[in-house]
């Protein structure tokens, strides 16, 4: 296109190339130029992450910065499409920075391999003009708030797990910010990882995609319809979307009230009693000794052919993809109904003798727990006898492939 046509900044390429998405109502020339001069950070390169960065390298947002310390795993690839599998064990911001560039080569996009911490967090989104959150844990999600408040700059989130996500915008033209709706962490313990729940590609994919959305239509200035004070509550297995009114910003928020008594970043991972990774780290000891029992000394029971019996507590669907011999499966949530106390007396009561009961589940975590309902149902003063043994199989399942069988699948 020559000069003699031209009545803006796009030169032919451009045209060509952002040409469907220019011609649509609400774009035109002046969004793409926006979206050509905006610069977008997103916090994660996982479910969410890659197809947010890949709708926006697509749609030619100017600079956008990805930011991830983890490294691609074949267990990310059903969903985190913006790597595969020549990618396993390389920088994932790296890959999707990489998957984006080779999109789009006329933007720039830049990978920051490092932790989003307090002390990375504020430098890091000041080169940006919006953040967007695809990460995956609650510290990680406080700080990205806080950071965003404190630098001014606009906040679009979205969460998913198993079939279901969410997605709303923070701190935009004076809506609420995150700690409007969420003052405190929740509890750490209720809190359901995608690696224990488990979550759909697609899901994230939608999910992604609606935040990548959001973005656009906030750089093209379609402000109108921006999901702040709202929020969109995708039910993938129901088939329906739900856009609900939330809280407004509240006056008394400690980081966007009228008095924010919070004026730098802290201590997240304290904060929310839980580190900035959904990874699962080692399982401390809750209960007395004598109720646990480590895979090596549950490996020589039965190397030794000790008569007992062996109570896994996963869920059924886990239970299913793989399970020691002879183990019975009865789900932690069905432990403490009547039918299951009943059938656990019936298996461990043989003949003259009660046999121990050991309880297993994938890394040792809920297994403590099902040894204390047990204990409390099964040796209850009520109980004219005291005698059941029961202890759980420290580190579960993922001990027993790390120690005693490599060959015992993970998942
Ligand atoms: N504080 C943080 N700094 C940098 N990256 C983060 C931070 N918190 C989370 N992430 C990244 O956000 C991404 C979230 O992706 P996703 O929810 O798909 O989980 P994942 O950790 O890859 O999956 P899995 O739980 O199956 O291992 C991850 O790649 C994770 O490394
Ligand atoms: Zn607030």
């Amino acid at each position: 296109m020559s000069d003699l046509y031209k009545l803006h900044g796009l030169n032919n390429s451009q045209v060509g190339r952002y040409g469907r998405q220019l011609i649509t109502p609400g774009v035109g020339v002046a969004g793409q130029e926006a979206l050509l001069a905006a610069k977008v950070l997103v916090v994660g390169a996982g479910g969410l992450g890659c197809p947010i960065a890949m709708y926006l390298a697509g749609a030619g947002v100017g600079t956008i910065g990805i930011v991830d310390y983890d490294t691609v795993e074949v267990g990310n690839l059903h969903r985190q499409i913006g790597h595969n599998e020549l990618k396993e064990g390389h920088a994932k911001a790296v890959s999707l920075a990489t998957a984006c560039q080779q999109l789009n080569s006329s933007i720039s996009v830049i990978p920051h391999t490092v932790t989003f911490t307090s002390d990375t967090a504020l430098d890091l989104i000041a080169r940006y003009d919006i953040v967007v959150d695809a990460s995956d844990n609650v510290a990680t999600r406080y700080l990205i708030n806080d950071a965003s408040v404190l630098a001014n700059k606009i906040l679009v989130s979205g969460s998913a797990l198993k079939w279901d996500g969410q997605v709303t915008v923070y701190h935009y033209n004076n809506g609420p910010c995150y700690r409007c709706l969420f003052p405190v962490p929740p509890p750490a313990e209720t809190v359901t990882r995608c690696s224990d729940g488990g979550v759909l590609g697609p899901i994230v994919g939608v999910i992604g995609s609606l935040q990548a959305l959001e973005v656009i239509k906030i750089i093209t200035n379609n402000s109108d319809g921006v999901l702040s004070g709202r929020l969109m509550l995708y039910d993938g297995l129901a088939g329906t979307f739900k856009t609900v009114k939330i809280r407004s910003r509240q006056p008394g928020c400690v980081v966007c009230g009228d008095n924010p008594t919070l004026t730098e970043l802290i201590d997240y991972p304290q904060f929310c009693s839980s580190p900035y990774s959904d990874k699962s780290s080692k399982v401390d000891d809750r209960i007395e000794d004598e109720l646990i029992m480590t895979c090596k000394q549950y490996k020589s029971i039965l190397d030794t052919n000790k008569k007992h019996i062996l109570l896994d507590v996963r869920p059924k669907n886990q239970f299913e993809i793989c399970s020691l011999p002879n183990s019975t499966n009865i789900p932690i949530d069905e432990l403490s109904r009547e039918s299951s106390i009943k059938t656990i007396e019936e298996l461990a009561i043989n003949e003259n003798e009660i046999l121990p009961i050991y309880i297993v589940c994938r890394r040792g975590n809920k297994s403590q727990d099902a040894a204390t309902i047990l204990g409390n149902k099964l040796n209850s003063t009520e109980k004219s006898t005291n005698s059941f043994i029961i202890k759980h199989i420290r580190d579960g399942l993922t001990g027993w492939n790390e120690e005693i069988d490599p060959t015992f699948p993970l998942y």
